[in-house]
């Protein structure tokens, strides 16, 4: 008889999910390379920056009680001891009605305590000048530590490491970069009609883009896929990858024969390793069948064959648990808020994850549903940006509706908490209990 499955809410999936999440380890990489990493320290100012007061225009230092008396009927002269460009050092004292030629950057010179910029200054004959008007003790001064003090955090340990990262990363004198370790994620795609890429089309097969789409993912997520190939549907041969495998890999992903189906193997397979499976039914479309199971402590993520119930099985439950391996605070998909462009009239029971695409038209964010609304289409999945929640047990949207989104390209992410609540908001048609 067939297996009747128990279907739980996304939320509690997810859960389950983050009781097996793992940690990585540190790893250097260079300076070069770390863009895109997520940091394994925390990236603390390990001086004042600026490191010394400078200049921040080009112009005279001062003192600025030389020109308590300064005015356009009244100017005041100044004598030009010397001349410092960014990255040299006057080494001598401005005194009483003299003034250093200073350019951007350069070390303010002991003595001084204020800078006039070039505009507002009179050459009136060699080595001296006219100032007309007063200038302020501490104007045009970038001080010391105005930028950032020494001690402060500036960016967390998980921290995805964008260009401004590298910038402070450069700063601080880091040459190699502690970074998260990347979880290796072996791939296995299952299915007797699988063809490579390279592959010619025959009769009733067909070539295999989710392994492809999946390494995709991982990416994206910060993860290193390793794909370990795609096998029929023959439990012996399924059953042996996935064991071998599972003692290589941080965290296994399957794709495909999931479901109930005669040559779905994968249920079977994780009974004979003696896996506990978390879960094997969600109420959510397209995605029902995902199937989480632990091997000693391993995460088995069991996503389905059908392209985007395996994209959005992906998003929402391995991403996660690839950024909380590196350490990121935020590893959920970030949640935002949309008007719905167009009508959605599908009722389902189940909460909907609509492949989508956001946009800004200059005041307000819409969210319109990409191609065909389908577990099985592939086409939908390359202009899609995000996925459109819709709460089951509701008889469809209408246009005009606010609705939650989620953000697939962002690098943010939100933290597991608020991910839950948002889905505690969401009006549900249905109670609280299980579907
Ligand atoms: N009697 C029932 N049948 C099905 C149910 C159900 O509840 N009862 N669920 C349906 C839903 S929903 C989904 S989703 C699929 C899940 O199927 P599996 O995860 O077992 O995946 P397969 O059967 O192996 O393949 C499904 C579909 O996807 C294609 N596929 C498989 N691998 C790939 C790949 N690597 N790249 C591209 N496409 C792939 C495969 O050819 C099938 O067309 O089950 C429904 N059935
Ligand atoms: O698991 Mo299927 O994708 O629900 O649609
Ligand atoms: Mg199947």
């Amino acid at each position: 008889m067939i297996e009747k499955r128990k279907p739980i809410k996304v939320e509690q999936a997810l859960k389950r999910v983050f009781d097996y999440a793992r940690y990585g380890s540190i790893e250097y990489v260079s300076i070069e390379d770390s863009y895109g990493r997520y940091l394994g320290e925390d990236l603390v100012a390990t001086h004042d920056v600026p490191f010394f007061n400078r200049s921040p225009y080009d112009g005279y230092a001062i003192r600025a009680c030389d020109t308590v008396n300064a005015s356009r009927d009244h100017p005041i002269e100044f004598k030009v001891i010397g001349e410092i460009g960014a990255g040299s050092v006057f080494d001598g004292v401005v005194g009483e009605h003299e003034a250093v030629r200073i350019m951007t950057g350069a070390q303010i010179p002991d003595g001084a305590d204020c800078v006039i910029m070039l505009e507002l200054v009179t050459e009136i004959g060699q080595h001296m000048i006219e100032i007309k008007r007063k200038v302020k003790q501490g104007e045009n001064i970038s001080f010391i530590g105005e930028d950032t003090k020494k001690g402060t955090v500036l960016a967390p340990k998980g921290t995805y490491v964008n260009p401004g990262d590298v910038a402070l990363l450069a700063t601080f004198g880091y040459k190699q970069v502690p970074v998260s370790s990347k979880p290796k994620i072996g791939i296995i795609a299952t299915g007797s009609e699988l063809l490579d890429v390279d592959q010619p089309l025959e009769p009733g097969k067909i070539r295999n883009s989710n392994t492809y789409m999946i390494m995709a993912q991982v990416k994206r997520a910060g993860g290193e896929p390793i794909y370990f190939g795609q096998f029929e549907d023959d439990f012996q041969t399924c059953f042996e990858q996935v064991k071998n495998t599972l003692e290589q890999v941080d965290f296994l992903i399957t794709t495909g024969g999931v479901s109930v189906g005669d040559y779905d193997y994968l249920p079977e397979i994780y009974e004979k390793l003696g896996a506990d499976v978390l879960f094997n039914k969600i109420a959510m479309r397209p995605g029902s069948v995902t199937t989480v199971a632990v091997k000693d402590e391993k995460l088995l993520f069991g996503l389905s064959g059908n392209p985007s119930a395996c994209y959005v099985g992906c998003e929402l439950f391995v991403k996660p648990i690839i950024r909380k391996f590196l350490h990121n605070r935020n590893p959920v998909l970030k949640r935002a808020q949309a008007v719905l462009g167009q009508d959605f009239p599908k009722a389902n029971p189940f909460d909907r994850f609509v492949r989508s695409y956001l946009n800004f038209d200059g005041s307000q964010l819409y969210v319109y549903p990409v191609g065909l609304d389908k577990s099985n289409i592939v086409s939908s999945l390359a202009g899609a940006n995000v996925l459109l929640v819709l709460p089951g047990g509701t008889r469809g949207f209408k246009k005009g509706m606010k609705v939650d989104v989620l953000l697939l390209e962002d690098q943010e992410g939100a933290p597991l908490d608020t991910f839950l609540a948002g889905f505690k908001n969401l009006n549900r048609g249905d109670s609280d209990e299980v579907i």
